[in-house]
């Protein structure tokens, strides 16, 4: 039996299932989704082989908020402790040639202690699939990757996924250094939004030495500390205190100020960045009434979740950004993502082109 494997941060298991059903429905492939609490991943069937197949290959990936990565599974193995290779070749299901091998397992604590075992285990698992010609001697981005994820030394999902439309990063996670300089740890969160959230080309087109920015909510400046790396002129609006190496940089201005009242003196800036730990509504309609105003032209914002239906939120709020853009003829994009640095909130991207 078939089925979809993704991965999410442990913890938010539910919200992965409700929104890979979401999406399933809307596109008539019906199924149902099983997950443990505080597993780190879902298992996502429909009621066909061909059903789940269609869904994973006409699903965007990047519509998904709550799934870090996902694959096709072929099959769920039991495997022989003495050979699971084996164990593995046994598989009867068809496979697509594969051009890199991914061993991969969940993010909790149990699953990190597999992190040895993927690690030993890949290279004579990559030879032997080189040798039955399941795996191209020479690793080829073009092709699916083949997946094996595990949840103990001998016992995995097999299947395969599209490099095109999921995350390269191993287990689904981009892992960052922490700048020594930085005020905070969550300037880990922007550095990763601007990474995840959008591709090269993207950072290079929007991300651009001596553009002006605002960040709301920006004490110590975590926040304002990537913005002010990438050469931009930061107006950081708080009413708390900013990092004294961020003011002696010459490039912030610091603004004791109420992030919901303040507006910008400039008519120049281009990207607006929010912190604020707030109602998740009320952070987005200042988000629309920004991009609809043209106080910016850019926003990376986190809505911060507390609540228990976290999909519901985050799926009412982004469709209260969508539509609010719409209805004033307003071409835009709209992208979120539950980051790894991100604990109970989600980070979106928003961007009006005019
Ligand atoms: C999570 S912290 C921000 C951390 C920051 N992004 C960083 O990387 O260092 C949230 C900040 O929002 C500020 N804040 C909350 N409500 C605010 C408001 N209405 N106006 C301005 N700042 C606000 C708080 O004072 C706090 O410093």
């Amino acid at each position: 039996m078939s089925s979809v494997i993704l991965y999410c941060r442990s913890g938010f298991e539910s919200d992965c299932a409700a929104e890979i059903q979401f999406h399933a429905e809307q596109l008539a492939y019906f199924g149902y989704a099983k997950a443990l609490a505080d597993s780190g991943f879902v298992e996502f069937n429909c009621y066909s082989h061909e059903h789940t197949q269609a869904l994973y290959q006409s699903l965007d990936f990047r519509q998904l908020v709550f799934a870090r990565h996902w694959f096709l599974a072929l099959e769920e193995l039991q495997l022989d402790e003495n050979n699971r290779i084996a164990s593995i070749l046994t598989l009867e299901q068809q496979l697509p040639k594969c051009g890199s091998l991914r061993l991969e397992y969940p993010d909790t604590n149990e699953g990190k202690a597999l992190s040895s075992f993927c690690k030993k285990f890949s290279r004579p698992l990559e030879k032997a699939l080189i040798k039955h010609h399941w795996l191209t001697a020479k690793a080829n981005s073009k092709l699916p990757a083949m997946q094996l994820f595990f949840t103990s030394g001998t016992h995995c999902w097999l299947g395969y996924s599209d490099t095109r439309n999921g995350n390269p990063q191993h287990n689904g996670i981009l892992r960052l250094k922490f700048p020594s300089q930085a005020p905070s740890r969550s300037t880990l969160k922007l550095d990763e939004a601007f990474m995840v959230l959008l591709n090269q080309q993207e950072r290079e087109q929007y991300l651009v030495n001596g553009q002006h920015a605002v960040d709301l909510g920006a004490c110590p400046g975590g926040w304002t500390y990537q913005l002010v790396r990438r050469n931009m002129f930061v107006a950081a609006i708080d009413n708390g205190p900013m990092a004294e190496s961020l003011m002696e940089t010459g490039q912030v201005q610091h603004y004791r100020e109420d992030g919901f009242k303040y507006q910008p003196e400039r008519s120049n800036v281009s990207w607006l960045v929010c912190d604020m730990v707030e109602r998740p509504a009320k952070v987005t309609k200042l988000m629309l009434k920004w991009l609809a105003n043209g106080w910016c032209q850019y926003a990376m914002f986190n809505l911060k979740l507390p609540m228990k239906q976290r999909f519901n939120e985050v799926q009412q709020d982004l469709t209260l950004l969508r539509e609010g853009l719409a209805e004033l003829g307003l071409q835009h994009e709209v992208r979120a993502k539950h980051l790894y640095h991100d604990r109970e909130e989600v980070t979106v991207f928003a961007r009006v082109s005019r």
